[in-house]
């Protein structure tokens, strides 16, 4: 479950609270229980584009070959979709229950995900028939692979041993004995013993009729099987994580060359359509407001916009006192002049640091900075909308936008399907009604890695691109204890040599996040022969890939020397520097 400090709300406090306060490692934590990962995400954002403009724009499953994931609530069913998408080939996603009836478009093929019911369960998911009679390729990936065995044979029971890690996949062969038989296509150019990895409990009993086995593992007679006659395809095993490191060429086997999907879904395409989406929801004259800080995620959104509907997009940024050491002003320069976007900075710097003071407990703290956040941002985008409204050429303020990305959504839809309410965090219900807002989420289908590869392709500097991310509650959530303007100082500056030197010795990219924190204790060092009594700064450096876990990054000691001696050195009030040698877990990435 979550971390009672990143759900800080109580049942009073504004939603919108939650985006600011809203860390990216929250849904992950999430993502890792068995939650029914979805759909609701594609769903949501055209079910809103229909609503608004009435003229449908052409959505991207009409346009490109879609490869269908019904989702069982796997762990790893975005992966899915995402690996897809490394191929060039467009992907959606949809809640297994899915009645196929209700498209009104048709998959090139269909791939069933993992899940952690058991099919025998009496209250075990199962598909929509109509999957079955459509006529195009499935794949089942190991729930999958069990919903299709059961489909038509009821042949699964639970194992007498549960399966969680590497396997190596034996290929079957089939046909003529004397050429040596051949393998089937879904496993084209998987040489024989390829690791793969396993994660489930279930089995099949015997294979269904119809069926030939094509792979197997030793603990896995039937790792893979393939109907004889009809495109029916199930592995046991995850194709999709990287632990299975050829698993991206069987899932391109099966949709390039069995589904015969076109590979033409592009970065740029998805570029040219969001614009053209954006367009058509927003209208000729309707405005857009957004919440900008300056971070890869905020500001690729905003680049966006501000393609889509140019100065009618109006970025907000919040100067909340605890930004780093000359952001607003550099945000508001590389915004403004580099990228076109009409940026208002808002300095409520005094207003939060007045409300810190006398503030240590870290969870007032991230309230505090949450609601007044809220405040001020909803007294801006009045201000903006009546200046707008004066304006004869534009219309009312309509939309909200959001740098939401997908694994912050994930956790949003419940494992019941569409009928699921999204969390309040993801969604802007919580904002106040008078703001009257529509929300647009461009990114919401979107990780870090592919927005930073969407923010070159904007042309967005690669220094902004490749930032390390930043929390909304910012240097306040550093400073262990009371935040003051001296405290605030003191972070900044040795934050900024801190990663002046990362970026000296070319380490920025490599480190997935780094800061300087402040302790709130003191220690006796002597300087220039005096006795001192001062405090300590913690560097922290870590590395990750999805921020739920992290390792200390490891210096060298001359590069912490180095750091160190600036900081004693530079920084006014600091006699002592350490390096935080925590992993995550126990620690956590932020020190409040
Ligand atoms: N100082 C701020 N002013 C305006 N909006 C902010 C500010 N800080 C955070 N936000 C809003 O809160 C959202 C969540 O912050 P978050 O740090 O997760 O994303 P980001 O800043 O866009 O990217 P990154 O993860 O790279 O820091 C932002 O996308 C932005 O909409
Ligand atoms: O926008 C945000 N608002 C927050 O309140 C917040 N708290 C943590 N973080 C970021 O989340 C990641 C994991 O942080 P922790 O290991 O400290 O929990 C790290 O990248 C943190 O910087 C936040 N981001
Ligand atoms: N990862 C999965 O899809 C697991 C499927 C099923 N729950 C099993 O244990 O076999
Ligand atoms: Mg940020």
């Amino acid at each position: 479950m979550p971390r009672q400090n990143f759900c800080p709300l109580d049942s009073h406090a504004p939603d919108f609270f939650l985006i600011f306060l809203r860390p990216l490692h929250f849904s992950l934590l999430l993502l890792q229980s068995n939650f029914f990962i979805s759909p609701l995400i594609l769903w949501t954002f055209h079910s809103i584009t229909m609503a608004t403009d009435g003229s449908d724009p052409i959505p991207p499953h009409k346009t490109f070959d879609t490869i269908l994931v019904l989702d069982f609530g796997s762990q790893y069913s975005h992966l899915i979709t995402r690996r897809l998408r490394e191929l060039n080939i467009y992907s959606e996603m949809l809640p297994c229950t899915q009645k196929l009836a209700d498209l009104d478009w048709t998959p090139k093929g269909i791939i069933l995900s993992g899940g952690p019911y058991s099919v025998y369960w009496d209250d075990a998911p199962h598909v929509d028939q109509a999957v079955f009679e459509i006529g195009v390729p499935i794949l089942g990936i190991c729930y999958g692979l069990q919903e299709i065995a059961w489909n038509f044979g009821k042949n699964v029971l639970a194992g007498e041993k549960r399966e969680y890690g590497h396997a190596a996949l034996k290929i079957e062969r089939h046909g003529d004995g004397e050429t040596g038989g051949h393998v089937d296509k879904l496993f084209a150019e998987i040489e024989d013993d390829t690791e793969v990895w396993m994660s489930h409990g279930d089995k099949l009993s015997h294979l269904p009729e119809d069926f030939i086995t094509i792979a197997t593992t030793k603990n896995a007679p039937f790792a893979g099987m393939a109907h004889k006659s009809k495109k029916y395809y199930g592995i046991q095993f995850h194709p999709e994580v990287t632990h299975t490191p050829k698993g991206k060429i069987v899932l391109k086997n099966f949709a390039v060359d069995i589904c015969q999907a076109r590979t033409d879904w592009t970065m740029g395409k998805f570029v040219d359509q969001e614009i053209e989406r954006i367009r058509k929801l927003v209208g000729d004259k309707g405005q857009v407001i957004g919440a900008v800080s300056g971070g890869v995620d905020s500001t690729v959104a905003a680049k966006l916009m501000k393609e889509a509907i140019g100065d009618r997009f109006h970025a907000v940024l919040v100067d909340n006192g605890v930004l780093r050491q000359d952001e607003a002003k550099q945000v508001k320069e590389t915004l403004t002049a580099g990228l076109g976007i009409n940026l208002t900075v808002i300095d409520a710097s005094k207003r939060f640091l007045d409300g810190l003071k006398g503030v240590t407990e870290p969870e007032k703290k991230r309230k505090f900075i949450g609601n007044t956040f809220i405040e001020v941002f909803q007294e801006t985008a009045k201000q903006i909308a009546a200046e707008a409204h004066g304006s004869s050429a534009a219309g009312e303020i309509e939309w909200l936008l959001q740098g939401t990305l997908y694994p912050d959504v994930i956790e949003s839809i419940s494992f019941k399907g569409p009928s699921a309410t999204i969390k309040t965090h993801h969604n802007v219900g919580g904002l106040p009604k008078d703001m009257n807002l529509k929300l647009i989420e461009p990114l919401r289908e979107l990780f870090k890695d592919e927005v930073r590869e969407l923010g070159k392709n904007l042309g967005i500097p690669e220094d902004l691109v490749w930032r390390h991310p930043f929390p909304g509650p910012g240097i306040a959530i550093r400073i262990l204890g009371e935040v003051t303007p001296e405290q605030v100082r003191i972070a900044r500056e040795a934050d900024v040599i801190f990663i002046e030197e990362i970026k000296a010795a070319g380490l920025y990219r490599q480190i997935s996040q780094a800061f300087a924190a402040l302790l709130p204790v003191k220690a006796v060092g002597v300087m220039g022969d005096k006795r001192v009594h001062e405090q300590m700064i913690a560097l922290r450096a870590v590395e990750t890939t999805d921020f739920m876990t992290a390792d200390w990054f490891p210096f060298d000691g001359a590069f912490l020397k180095k750091v160190s001696r600036r900081i004693v050195n530079e920084v006014d009030g600091v006699c002592r520097v350490v390096y935080d040698i925590t992993s995550k877990p126990p620690g956590t990435i932020e020190m409040e």
